[in-house]
This record gives structure tokens, C-alpha cells and sequence, in this order.
């Protein structure tokens, strides 16, 4: 009885992630581990320090390092969280160089610009490449097994640059990606239905950025497949329209939220520091989460040589990105569709830092 389901349950793992491999781990990976917990953030701007703010809460790690180009900015940022001190256990330090970020577990890129009014997260892919030719290096001379974790815009395209240019294997170089589009829609979705975020599973695929998809054959609501419940209520034409309908309406507010946001405030930062803080959380604890994040693509079966990083549903640990979850057979031929167009935004979109 108990082997019927322990090769059930092999089989369901092979079939949803692909050829399970053990997780890998190298003896510096080991080695970094036997350090306190040390997480940087680069770019002390309002981004960041709503990054570090919600570790700080979390209580994950020993130190908090804060690396920023402008001194002033830095020491002003790290002191007034210091100053919080009675209300959280970790140590929190401005780095002078980039030396007092070394064996960080985890390294957080917030530098940059931000959009103006208007402008998409494509158009700061120069400005901010030319930024990480002077972060990624340094910081993977300091923590060679660090994962780096990419917020800065354009996400999916910076993670692929900070992914070459530090020659660190494919699974420890990861963006924040569309797990806040993702967060946007389930709020979105659950205010209409007037129930709680954490009783719609939804996730939101692709660029993070305005090709971005939703994974609509997974919409769950308290469990119940969205698609299913349409079918249940009314006729098969009417259902897919209704049901497309509102899945497509909350996916145009969940695109358009940024870009309004940064109208009526110049920014967006509360809720991309709660996402960071989660990825953190699910790396330090090893909690091999499914998270839809910046990954390869080429980790999904079907998609082997497309050479393109997007957020797709990956297993996330203390090792980075343990398995991405083969999605492919289960999307209806229009998801394919939406996937294919999002790699395509993103690949033509140059790359290279100038
Ligand atoms: N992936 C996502 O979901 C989101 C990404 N973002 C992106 O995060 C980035 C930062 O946004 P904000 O914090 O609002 O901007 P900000 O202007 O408040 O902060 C950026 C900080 O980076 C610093 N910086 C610039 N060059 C640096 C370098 N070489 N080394 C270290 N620090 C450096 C600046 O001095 C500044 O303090 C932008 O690219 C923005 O588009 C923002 C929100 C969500
Ligand atoms: C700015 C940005 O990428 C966001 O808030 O989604």
C-alpha cells in the first residue's frame, strides 16, 4: 500500500518538475553557510530600503548590509533603521566597500533609475546596465556562492545580464519578476469576490512588464478551478467569454498598476519590498516554495534553447532555484501563444550592457 503511493508520488514529482536531480550543493555553498546569515542590498533608494524594512521584520538573518553610491543617502537610510533596533534582532551596517558584503547568502540589486511617468521598464535597460558592470562583478568577488536576486528594471533582462556577468551557475542567478504581478492579481481578483487574497491562487507568467500573461488554466478560488466555476453556471460560449472577460479586465488593471502608481506617487516600493522579503524567507529557510519568478526558460521542457530569462513557476530553496515546474502540457494553446510573445518582447530588446 505505502509503495503504491510513495511511485505515485515519484512519478507525479517526475512528471511536474521534470528529472529530479539532487539538489546541488558545492562544498563553498556548505561553506557560506557555516557563516551567519548575511544578506546585502545594492541601492539604498526607496525600493531597497522597503526590501531590507521587510527582512528586518522577518527576523531571517544576523546582518543587514546597505551598499549605495551616495555616502550620505547610505548613512542616513542605515541609521534610521538602526534606530529601530529595539524591535528587531538584526545587525544592520553600511558597507563602505564592496569587502564588507562578502559571503552574503543572498545579494539584492535595487540600484537604478526608475521609470518616469509614462515611460515602460524596457526603456531603462542602458542606463541600468551600464550600472551593474560596476556591481555584479565586485559583489560575486566578495561572495562567490551568493544568489543574486535582481530587482532592478527591466527585471527579466538585467537578471539575464547579472547572470552573465557573473558566471555563477543559471539556478543562484534570479529575478523578483512577475511575483508581484502575480500578488497584484490575486488581490485584484479577491476584492472583487470579496473574500481573502490567500484563497485565490493565480499566477501571472512571463516579462514582468506589459507582455506579461496569466496562467489562466490555474486560477483557483478556495480550490475551485475559476474556469470550471464559469462552466458550472451557464452555457459553454458564454462561460469562456465571461470567464476570459474578467481574467483579461483584472490582468489590464494588474499592467497598468505601476505605471499608476508612479502617477500619483513617483514610485512603487511597499509592495516590491513584501515580495523580496518572501523570496528571501523561502530561500533562507529552504522552504521550496513555487514562486513565480525570473528564471531561464531553458529549464522548461519545450523551451530548451530559447535563451531568454521570465518569470516562470520555479521550486525555490537555499540553493536557488531547485526545479522549474514543466508547465507547458498543461497550458491551453492560447497561454502558448502568450509565453511565445512575451519571450519575444523580451528578446528583442537588446541586451548587452554599452
Ligand atoms: N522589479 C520590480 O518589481 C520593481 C523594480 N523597481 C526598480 O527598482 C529600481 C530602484 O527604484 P527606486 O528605489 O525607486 O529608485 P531610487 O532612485 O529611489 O533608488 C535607487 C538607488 O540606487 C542607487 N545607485 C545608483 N547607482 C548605484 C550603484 N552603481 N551602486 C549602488 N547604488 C547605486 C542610487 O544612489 C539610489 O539611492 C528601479 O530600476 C525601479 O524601476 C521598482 C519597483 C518594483
Ligand atoms: C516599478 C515596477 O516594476 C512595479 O511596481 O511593478
Amino acid at each position: 500500500m505505502t509503495s503504491g503511493i510513495d511511485e505515485a508520488a515519484a512519478e507525479l514529482q517526475g512528471s511536474l518538475f521534470g528529472e529530479v536531480s539532487p539538489a546541488i550543493d558545492t562544498p563553498g555553498a556548505a561553506l557560506a553557510r557555516s557563516y551567519p546569515v548575511r544578506i546585502t542590498v545594492v541601492g539604498a533608494g526607496d525600493v531597497g530600503v522597503a526590501c531590507a524594512y521587510n527582512i528586518l521584520t522577518r527576523d531571517i538573518c544576523s546582518e543587514l548590509v546597505l551598499v549605495d553610491v551616495l555616502k550620505d543617502k547610505l548613512k542616513g537610510q542605515v541609521m534610521d533603521l538602526q534606530h529601530g533596533g529595539a524591535f528587531y534582532s538584526t545587525r544592520i551596517r553600511a558597507a563602505e566597500s564592496y569587502e564588507d558584503t562578502a559571503h552574503s547568502a543572498v545579494c539584492i540589486i535595487t540600484a537604478g533609475v526608475r521609470q518616469r511617468p509614462g515611460e515602460s521598464r524596457l526603456e531603462l535597460m542602458d542606463r541600468n546596465a551600464a550600472l551593474f558592470k560596476g556591481i555584479i562583478p565586485p559583489l560575486v568577488q566578495y561572495s562567490p556562492n551568493t544568489i543574486l536576486l535582481v530587482v532592478s528594471n527591466p527585471v527579466d533582462l538585467l537578471t539575464h545580464l547579472a547572470w552573465q556577468m557573473s558566471g555563477l551557475p543559471r539556478e543562484r542567478v534570479i529575478g523578483s519578476g512577475t511575483y508581484l504581478d502575480s500578488s497584484r492579481f490575486r488581490t485584484l481578483l479577491a476584492q472583487r469576490l470579496g473574500i481573502d487574497t490567500a484563497s485565490v491562487q493565480a499566477m501571472v507568467l512571463g516579462e514582468h512588464g506589459d507582455s506579461s500573461f496569466v496562467y489562466r488554466s490555474g486560477i483557483t478560488v478556495g480550490g475551485v478551478p475559476l474556469r470550471t466555476c464559469f462552466e458550472r453556471m451557464t452555457d459553454a460560449a458564454s462561460a469562456s467569454t465571461a470567464f476570459y472577460d474578467l481574467v483579461k479586465g483584472v490582468h489590464q488593471q494588474v499592467v497598468a498598476a505601476a505605471y499608476e502608481v508612479i502617477k500619483l506617487k513617483g514610485y512603487t516600493n511597499w509592495a516590491i519590498g513584501s515580495a523580496v522579503g518572501s523570496i528571501v524567507t523561502t530561500i533562507v529557510h529552504d522552504r521550496r516554495k513555487v514562486l513565480p519568478i525570473t528564471t531561464h526558460a531553458g529549464s522548461l521542457r519545450g523551451l530548451e534553447s530559447a535563451d531568454v530569462f521570465l518569470s516562470l513557476p520555479c521550486v525555490l530553496g537555499r540553493n536557488g532555484v531547485v526545479e522549474v515546474l514543466q508547465i507547458l502540457p498543461f497550458m491551453e494553446s492560447d497561454e502558448k501563444e502568450d509565453l511565445q510573445s512575451s519571450i519575444e518582447a523580451l528578446q528583442s530588446t537588446p541586451k548587452k550592457a554599452s
